[in-house]
């Protein structure tokens, strides 16, 4: 007897419920259903971060969003759960499969505030209050901008935009994939070119799981699965993961096109305050995820060499041993934040 996808139960697809999250839900709902016919429900699940009023950095970074997911996939209660792939460690799960990683929306960062804020970095006034909880995103912006003040900034997009319209900010740093998810590009004054600000690896793509154990669910979300879209964001987390990095060491990684059958990853490794960055870039020919792994795997090992093993051991505000830090610096952002 054949099943039309139509007659199938729905799909349950387990959520956080935060604006953004349940936006990502239902946007990789859509998708599925649009080219399978299955229906997808939202299950909202609880996670110990959403009820709680504490700074998600407290829960060491945004680990404790996946496993809450992770934990009701395995239990059976849902079918399958959406995460940003940024947030999603290295680490991999033998009883979950990555079914499909959906066309990336714009990967970049974004200069976000008030109408009338000038659209670079380098045209804030001289003091500017800049929020960022991301020392990846801190580091370039200190390195960049000296001029401008980087103040420490938790919570979800909506309060982190609301401190600009109070004037208590004169801007954020935000990612342009979850300022458009959210309908918020109209506070965007620029997006910041990934050769001035690179972004977090898998910055802008999601991560469609199911548990390993279930075929029938991995072939029907494979259908969101956007090849190109999962060999960048397959070479960018090679290069994270060979790194070895805390997920709060300033890391950025971007893979884009290059050629027909290429692909370039731009790779970074920064010190808190900026006084030190460290960029790569690596192109190769890459068809297939072990191809994606490999450039990513040699990049990181490339800039370890070139100097990455230093910054990365060294504490926040001290590799001064290395000759391109800048130790006359202050370091203004150096408390431990979230991977942003
Ligand atoms: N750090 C939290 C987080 N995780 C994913 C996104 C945005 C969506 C994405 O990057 O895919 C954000 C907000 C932000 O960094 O501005």
């Amino acid at each position: 007897m054949t099943t039309n996808a139509h007659d199938a139960r729905p799909l349950l697809l387990g959520t956080r419920r935060s604006k953004l999250a349940v936006a990502q839900a239902t946007w990789a709902a859509d998708r599925v259903t649009a080219a399978t016919g299955r229906a997808v429900r939202l299950v909202p699940l609880s996670t110990e971060g959403d009820e709680s009023d504490a700074p998600i950095e407290r829960f060491g970074s945004t680990g404790v969003f996946v496993t809450a997911l992770r934990k009701a996939l395995l239990a059976g209660e849902v079918d399958f759960v959406v995460h940003s792939c940024k947030d999603l460690p290295t680490a991999p799960e033998a009883a979950l499969r990555l079914a499909a990683v959906p066309a990336r929306e714009d990967p970049r960062d974004a200069l976000a505030g008030p109408a009338g804020l000038p659209g670079s970095l380098d045209a804030l006034p001289p003091g500017a209050a800049v929020g960022t909880g991301s020392p990846r995103r801190a580091a370039q912006i200190l390195a960049r901008a000296p001029h401008v003040a980087v103040v420490p900034l938790r919570g979800n997009v909506d309060s982190r935009l609301a401190r600009t319209a109070t004037g208590e900010l004169d801007a954020v740093v935000l990612a342009m994939a979850g300022l458009s998810r959210l309908g918020r590009l109209g506070e965007v004054a620029a997006p910041l070119r990934p050769d001035i600000v690179l972004p977090a690896p898998g910055q802008g793509a999601l991560a469609i799981e199911c548990r390993a154990d279930d075929p029938a669910t991995a072939s029907v979300l494979a259908t969101a699965d956007d090849p190109p879209t999962r060999l960048a964001v397959t070479a960018e987390r090679a290069f994270l993961a060979g790194l070895d990095a805390g997920c709060t060491s300033p890391v950025g990684a971007l893979a884009t096109p290059a050629n027909a059958r290429g692909l370039r990853l731009d790779g970074l490794v920064a010190a808190p305050d900026g006084s030190t960055v460290l960029r790569s870039a690596a192109t190769a020919t890459v068809e297939t995820r072990a191809e994606a792994t490999a450039l990513g795997e040699r990049l990181a090992r490339a800039l370890l060499a070139d100097g990455g093993a230093a910054l990365l051991t060294t504490p926040a505000g001290t590799a001064a041993a290395d000759p391109r830090t800048r130790p006359d610096r202050p370091a203004r952002a150096s408390q431990p934040l979230g991977r942003g």
